[in-house]
């Protein structure tokens, strides 16, 4: 069932569509990664979800319910972990989850408990009675989703929340990104980091000036980009014999010898089983070998192709 639908989405400012026309659904059960530069568009239409930022026409739907119409059953349903912090410096982390638990309507055992279940999954248990102020960046970051989770929502939805938060942290919460999937929430996650999309999500929206340019699984979109898996040897010297024996593999596609570089670029069908018969066949014919790089199809390509422009400023 598609729990979360996009309908003819619009969100202008002056006469900008920061949002065009979004039309896109979302399965129960899904981890959907949002992928686009800054600027793209993918904040605003998780305000919109949220309810937070109001929709020009169109409509967004969570499990059946219109945030149009029915605003208030959409926000029942959603955890949302916004890009900016919101967390109170001035309240314990306890509090702080408190307080949005609170809101939430929850109270008595049942608000305890899922405070605390909230606080020891993001690894905050033992911080509870401390001052935001005290934390890193990080475990800014973990309580802010602490805050968004205590519910145990059917629909979380994480703008950025990686950004500028160091390595442990970032393991810490991508893994319990997947964590929060396999305990049965539906996932939408915003991100301008491929790589983090690319190892989270089941599928991908690709958006660049408030449209949605590209939709699939990751195999779907690199199959797309028309891109091919490569594997380049960077050898001593070449030799003919070789390259025509890499050339007659039945799983090598092309094969072509750089010879300024030294280099033989082929294209493979399935890597794992012909890279050993390509050394082999190296091997065989005394041709000593410096390095070998495996090529695979990725999102910025795509996207590259598809704007002219990267998914990054570098
Ligand atoms: N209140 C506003 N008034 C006018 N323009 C706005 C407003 N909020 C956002 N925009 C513009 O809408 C566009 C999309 O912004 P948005 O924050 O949704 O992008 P994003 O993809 O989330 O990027 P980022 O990763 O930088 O947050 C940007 O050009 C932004 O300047």
């Amino acid at each position: 069932m598609n729990f979360v639908k996009f309908r003819d989405v619009v969100k202008k400012y002056d006469t900008i569509l920061t949002v065009n026309h979004l039309n896109f659904d979302i399965a129960e059960g899904e981890v959907f990664g949002l992928l686009g530069p800054n600027g793209a568009g993918k904040s605003t239409t998780i305000e919109m979800l949220a309810g937070l930022l109001e929709i020009n026409s169109g409509d967004i739907t969570v499990d059946g319910f219109s945030i149009r119409k029915q605003p208030l059953e959409v926000k029942k349903r959603i955890g949302i972990v916004p890009q900016e912090l919101a967390i109170y410096e001035g309240l314990s982390a306890r509090d702080n989850v408190t307080f949005f638990a609170r809101l939430y309507g929850l109270s008595g055992k049942l608000l305890k408990e899922r405070v605390d279940e909230a606080l020891r999954f993001v690894g905050l248990l033992e911080r509870a009675k401390d001052l935001p102020s005290t934390f890193s960046g990080g475990m800014k970051r973990r309580l802010n989703i602490a805050c968004a989770i205590m519910h145990r929502p059917k629909l979380i939805v994480m703008d950025e929340p990686t950004v500028g938060i160091d390595p442990q942290s970032r393991n810490h919460i991508l893994e319990s990104v997947r964590e929060l999937n396999r305990l049965g929430s539906t996932i939408i996650y915003t991100s301008h980091y491929m790589e983090e999309i690319e190892a989270l999500c089941s599928r991908i929206g690709i958006m660049d000036e408030g449209k949605l340019i590209a939709i699939g699984t990751k195999e779907q979109l690199k199959k797309q980009s028309g891109q091919e898996e490569r594997l380049v040897f960077e050898v001593e010297r070449s030799n003919a014999q070789a390259l025509s024996e890499m050339t007659e593999h039945p799983a090598v596609k092309r094969c072509e010898e750089q010879a300024e570089d030294k280099t033989i670029e082929v294209v493979v069908k399935d890597s794992p089983s012909v890279l050993q018969d390509l050394l082999f066949i190296l091997q065989k014919h005394g041709i000593g070998l410096r390095k070998i790089t495996r090529v695979e199809p990725n999102l910025e390509t795509l996207f590259l192709q598809m704007t002219g422009r990267k998914l990054r400023d570098e």
